[in-house]
């Protein structure tokens, strides 16, 4: 393909993704893996470059572009020699016109910005769309962290984390035969202080609500040395799915999952009621806080979703404390930094709850800093994703 022909499919593509982003549709990686098969005259260098054009585009453009080939324009505002490219060549884009509409460069739309926690400011922003190291997380059941620093010595230890080692954005981890033996997880630093912050002791009778895949059930069996009771739970087969075959890759042999329909986790849980030492709540969230690794996430985000996140959450907060047994703790998290998600929906957690308290020692020194009764992490301050926890003590 020529360069100008690359340029053209990036614009296609990009077509598709902000057409997906408004209407929630399929992710990024997904239409643009789509989009590669459907070109198989394309060769890998083919799609380096398209993958490049449109993941600078997305990075570039602060909201769902109203074209593809705004969103291309934009980039080419700032880069002569992309501009060059739109030469009218067979298969390459058309020739500029000086009146063309172009998307809008940034984080995120002003009033979306005005949503950020204060603790978010402008200071900020520029980390919060930079590239992400590779974290990992060493499996307690499998190994040490001694093991794994020797399997990759180009990294580093990360702060406040005693499993964390971080490695350059690119490393391929995931194809070290130690993942496969179970050694390690990929695991931003962000979820690791929040799996940490659950304060889990080997013994107890835990839930995790949102399990997800199970990146954090995962973390809280490492860390009670696999001698917690832990039940997984989701609405969403296909994910919860995913943690069968991690556990066992894992050696954590004291997880049960638990599907749940939406509208009746309550009654689904009933045998668990009030005798769960900890409930760890990863609430489903904007994703705010990890824009630096998926930057369409930005496009996606609408008034409408964000409202029904925070009622989801707000929800599955009081559905999560039901399951507290006296004197136990909830620990609430979202991967976001807009306040309504975090410290407003904890401080009306607060009000709904009396009796119930926030800690105050759930992160390492030097490791997030207050937001209302939570923590809010920080790429710029934290040097990881952006995360809201809380952890909330119930009375006795
Ligand atoms: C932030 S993700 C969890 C990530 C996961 N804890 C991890 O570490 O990989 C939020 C999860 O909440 C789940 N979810 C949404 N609504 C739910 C509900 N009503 N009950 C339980 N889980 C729900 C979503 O399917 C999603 O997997």
């Amino acid at each position: 393909m020529t360069p100008a022909a690359r340029v053209q499919t990036a614009i296609e593509i990009l077509d598709a993704i902000a057409v997906a982003a408004r209407e929630g549709g399929a992710p990024a990686d997904a239409i643009f893996a789509e989009a590669m098969r459907a070109r198989r005259y394309a060769g890998s260098k083919d799609r380096r470059a398209i993958r490049a054009h449109v993941y600078d585009a997305i990075r570039a453009v602060r909201s769902a572009p109203p074209s593809g080939r705004a969103a291309m324009l934009a980039l080419a505002d700032g880069d002569p020699a992309l501009a060059a490219l739109f030469d009218g060549s067979p298969y390459g884009p058309a020739p500029i016109r000086p009146d063309e509409e172009r998307a809008e460069t940034g984080l995120a739309p002003p009033a979306l910005a005005g949503l950020f926690d204060p603790l978010a400011g402008e200071d900020e922003q520029a980390a919060m769309l930079a590239r992400a190291p590779l974290d990992l997380r060493t499996n307690r059941i499998k190994g040490s962290r001694d093991a794994l620093a020797a399997h990759f010595p180009e990294g580093a230890a990360i702060e406040g984390l005693a499993d964390g080692w971080r490695l350059l954005p690119e490393t391929a981890a995931a194809q070290h035969p130690a993942y496969a033996e179970g050694l390690f997880e990929v695991q931003d630093a962000a979820s690791q202080y929040a799996s940490a912050a659950l304060g889990a002791a080997a013994g107890e009778a835990i839930v995790d609500l949102c399990a997800g895949g199970g990146g954090k059930t995962l973390a809280i069996a490492s860390l009670t040395a696999n001698d917690a009771e832990i039940l997984a739970c989701d609405t969403n087969r296909a994910r919860l799915q995913q943690l069968a075959p991690r556990a066992e890759r894992a050696g954590a042999t004291r997880i049960e999952t638990r599907l749940l329909d939406p509208g009746k986790e309550a009654a689904m849980l009933a045998d668990w009621q009030a005798r769960a030492s900890r409930v760890f709540v990863d609430a489903p969230c904007s994703g705010s806080g990890t824009w630096r690794r998926s930057p369409e996430l930005r496009w996606r985000l609408s008034p409408a979703r964000l409202d029904r996140h925070v009622a989801d959450q707000a929800r599955l907060m009081d559905i999560g404390a039901a399951l507290v047994a006296p004197g136990g703790k909830l620990l609430y998290a979202v991967c976001s930094i807009i306040a309504r998600e975090g410290r407003d929906q904890v401080d009306q957690f607060l009000q709904r709850n009396r009796g119930w308290s926030a800690d105050a020692d759930l992160l390492p020194g030097g490791i997030g800093r207050p937001a209302g009764a939570g923590f809010l992490l920080t790429p710029g301050h934290d040097a990881c994703d952006g995360f809201f926890l809380a952890r909330l003590t119930a009375p006795c």
